[in-house]
């Protein structure tokens, strides 16, 4: 059961007074019953009954609409919309009876059937009176004479005999359901609609009176059709319905139906036809008015009802609208998500993109990297079989090898004992080496006027090394790379030792300078030029020069190896206190070049040898570069020259070429040497020519045609009685100068090494630390001293 609205507030009589009308959806069919309501029972209070169908009900015999949560919220929906719908319905309904002056009152209720509801009600409130409809209006017509609805038939049959039942279609009674035919018996018309008539005024007569002037009107007036008839019913109802104003109609028509006399039956006949006459014409008006009334109520209603609808469907769209618009937010939102969800995957995306390429660029790189690689495979393979190839044959070469190491280390144990004979025999030179430090203090802090000469290897001091007079040579830091390079270059030529060569002593290594005995009565170059006021050399010193410096070139080039000069020249000849010569510089181009020695010659670079641009330099040698034993043949001739002539060298060779030539040697003889004589001083110019030969295969060999003229000379020399200028000095036997000082001793004393040495020489020697011999290096038996009284008697008598 559902609600009830307003029915509660009927009572008993109110009940009994009231014309309940029942109104369904259909509000034109509902609008026409209750005009005919309202037509038929005027001053009667309306009820308007109104039986909906529960959600509830609907929801739970609609299996469909039952299957889905969503489906019957929709149908529920629907169904308040409905509700609305009708209250507003029902609302107006009861606002256009107001305004026709009726009383009214509304009933609204929910069951789970309508017509079961209906006959429900009526029996629960005791209902009297029901108008309800017949059918609906499509089914009208003037032939319609029983009930079409399911739901009237139903009330009809079930509704309790007390009430009684008006069923109208289209604002025409079809049908009454009174408690007389409720078992199916029809009853007339006339029977059906009297019984509201005496129901509604309780002036019985009057209505008695009115229902009779229209029953006989009726028969008077057969022209009229039914149509009309029900016109004039209406119109009838209508003045009923307005009680004030038709009372007058009422009172009016009973003053037309009186009992009339026979006697004024004419006029009365004439009267009647005038008053039918109006009242047709009444009736027409009405009729007219009322059609009208009706077309612009109907007109009204529609309008309303398309108000109603369209504002239900308003209602229904901006409930449809605020849920569209929620969802187009949710669905927004979710766009929105889905949009960065988008964009966030396209920036992975392009992210794997380029790690893509990234990645391809990669493998390419590698695979390039590979195959590159597997090239290399195959080279290294390739490298590995010849490399294994190689391998097996140095093996074959190394065991060849290996017999030939075992064959030279016999040969060099061999070679040992030799050299262990040999050195016993030699005077072992070994190189003795100095500090820097000494150097400095030997030469005073490197003190220039302790400077004594200026070559181009470098600069020569005197000094006092060790109480002995030095000569210290410092010599560029170019040369040998190697330190191993120079020492064992310097150990070379330390080991060289003749009374015609300037003895190397020592060295110092970190200064490079190589240390020689000092000879202090300068070079044959300073005599050939009578520097510092030097007498020139008699013609016969001249020859004892040239002997002695062509026998330590014998020495040096007989040397194993073979030493070059490589740099002869006068300034490299110097001369002792007893002018005894001795060559200087010897073998220092080895300490300078790097060059390879190549059987006897040495291949010098031309920028480095100073030689390159003397006079004295072989033409050959600027020419090749090759340094040999005939480049210093060639010097050697150069100085022969320089002897004889005492002239400058530029253009030497040529003038005693001419001189030779026109036999007129002494025209270019040094006339400051004494009278040459004339034969040895042409036999010397040949020679000397011959050694300065452009083809140094033309040249002189120095043992065989160079010392075999000089040595005669010097003999003749020495034979022909002591020379002039300095015979002094250079009649001194070697015997009496002393090996350190080289100055004739004054206290000749043996030594352990059995050579004789001045006293005082021998013993500055040994205090200051040596245990060797000055000469022989050898280690001394022991630092005792014998004085040599022959020797100083022989001395003593020489000097007498
Ligand atoms: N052991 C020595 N004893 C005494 N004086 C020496 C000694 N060695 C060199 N001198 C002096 O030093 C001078 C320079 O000699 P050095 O050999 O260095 O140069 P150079 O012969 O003049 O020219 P260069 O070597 O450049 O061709 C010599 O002329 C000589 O006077």
């Amino acid at each position: 059961m559902g609600s009830i609205d307003g029915i509660m507030e009927l009572k008993a009589y109110d009940v009994e007074d009231t014309i309940f009308v029942a109104v369904g959806k259909n509000v034109e069919k509902s609008k026409t019953t209750l005009f005919w309501a309202v037509q038929s029972f005027a001053g009667k209070k309306i009820c308007v009954l109104h039986v909906q169908q529960s959600d509830n009900a609907v929801s739970l015999t609609d299996p469909k609409l039952a299957v889905t949560k969503p489906k019957q919220d929709m149908f529920r929906a629907f169904h308040e919309l409905e509700k609305e719908k009708m209250h507003d319905v029902l609302n107006q309904y009861c606002l256009i009876l107001a305004l026709e002056g009726v009383r009214t009152d509304k009933v609204w209720i929910e069951m789970d059937n309508i017509e079961k509801g209906i006959v429900e009600l009526i029996a629960r409130y005791n209902i009297r009176w029901l108008v309800m409809g017949a059918a609906a209006d499509k089914y009208y017509s003037e032939k319609l004479e029983g009930i079409k609805s399911k739901k009237a038939m139903f009330v009809h049959q079930h509704a309790p005999i007390s009430c009684h039942i008006w069923f109208v279609c289209k604002g025409c009674l079809i049908y009454t359901s009174t408690n007389e035919n409720r078992d199916g018996r029809k009853d007339s018309l006339e029977a059906e609609v009297g019984l509201p008539l005496l129901l509604l005024n309780s002036e019985s007569e009057v209505k008695q009176a009115e229902h009779l002037t229209l029953g006989s009107y009726k028969q008077t007036h057969s022209s009229l059709d039914d149509d009309d008839w029900e016109e004039i019913e209406g119109f009838n109802f209508h003045c009923a319905v307005h009680s004030s104003q038709s009372s007058n109609i009422v009172l009016r028509t009973s003053k037309m139906v009186p009992f009339q006399t026979d006697k004024e039956e004419k006029n009365r006949g004439l009267t009647t036809e005038n008053t039918c006459y109006i009242l047709e014409q009444a009736i027409l008006d009405a009729k007219d008015s009322k059609q009208k009334a009706f077309e612009e109520a109907v007109k009204r209603w529609k309008e309303e009802d398309d108000a109603m609808e369209a504002k239900c469907k308003a209602k229904a769209l901006e409930n449809l609208c605020v849920k569209e618009m929620s969802l187009r937010k949710e669905m927004e939102g979710v766009l929105a998500r889905e949009k960065e969800e988008i964009e966030r995957t396209k920036d992975q995306c392009d992210e794997f993109m380029k790690e893509l390429q990234v990645v391809q660029e990669q493998k390419s790189a590698l695979e390039s990297h590979l195959a590159e690689s597997n090239r290399n495979v195959k080279d290294l393979e390739e490298k590995i079989i010849s490399a294994v190839e190689l391998l097996i044959s140095y093996k074959e070469r190394r065991d060849a090898a290996r017999r030939e190491y075992e064959n030279a280390i016999r040969e060099a144990n061999r070679l040992k004992k030799l050299a262990k004979v040999e050195a016993t025999s030699f005077c072992r030179s070994e190189i003795l080496e100095f500090s820097f430090m000494e150097i400095n203090e030997a030469t005073q802090q490197l003190d220039p006027s302790w400077r004594i000469g200026e070559g181009r290897y470098g600069n020569v001091y005197k000094g006092i090394l060790r109480h002995v007079h030095v000569a210290i040579k410092m010599l560029p830091s170019y040369g040998y790379q190697s330190q191993l390079d120079f020492q064992n270059g310097v150990e070379v030529l330390c080991r060289v030792r003749h009374p015609h060569l300037v003895t190397l002593i020592g060295t110092c290594l970190e200064s490079r300078s190589l240390v020689y005995e000092y000879v202090r009565n300068g070079s044959l170059e300073d005599y050939l030029e009578c520097k510092n006021k030097r007498l020139p050399l008699p013609w016969k010193s001249r020859i004892h020069v040239a002997t002695e410096i062509c026998s330590a070139l014998i020495f040096l080039h007989s040397n194993k190896p073979c030493i070059i000069h490589g740099n002869l020249k006068p300034s490299k000849i110097l001369l002792d206190a007893n002018s005894v010569s001795k060559l200087n510089d010897f073998g220092i181009s080895y300490l300078i070049s790097r060059g390879e020695r190549v059987g006897d010659t040495i291949p010098v670079s031309n920028k480095s040898n100073p030689n390159l641009t003397s006079a004295y330099a072989d033409p050959e040698y600027l020419e090749t570069g090759m340094l040999t034993p005939e480049s210093d043949v060639y010097s050697f001739g150069i100085i022969l020259l320089r002897l004889l002539t005492g002239r400058p060298v530029a253009g030497l060779v040529k003038d005693v070429k001419c001189a030779l030539e026109k036999e007129n040697l002494g025209a270019v003889l040094d006339c400051c040497s004494g009278e040459w004589p004339v034969g040895q001083a042409e036999l010397l110019a040949k020679l000397a020519l011959n050694c300065c030969e452009n083809n140094r295969l033309n040249r002189p060999d120095l043992v065989s045609e160079i010392w075999s003229v000089l040595e005669p000379l010097r003999a003749s020399c020495t034979d022909s009685g002591p020379c002039t200028g300095s015979k002094d000095l250079h009649c001194i036997p070697s015997h009496f100068v002393c090996p350190i000082f080289q100055e004739v001793m004054k206290d000749p004393q043996i030594a352990a090494d059995g050579f004789t040495y001045d006293a005082e020489a021998i013993r500055g020697w040994l205090k200051s630390g040596h245990n060797t011999s000055p000469m022989t290096n050898l280690k001394l038996a022991h630092c005792n001293l014998l004085p040599n009284h022959a020797l100083h008697q022989a001395i003593q008598e020489w000097r007498q």
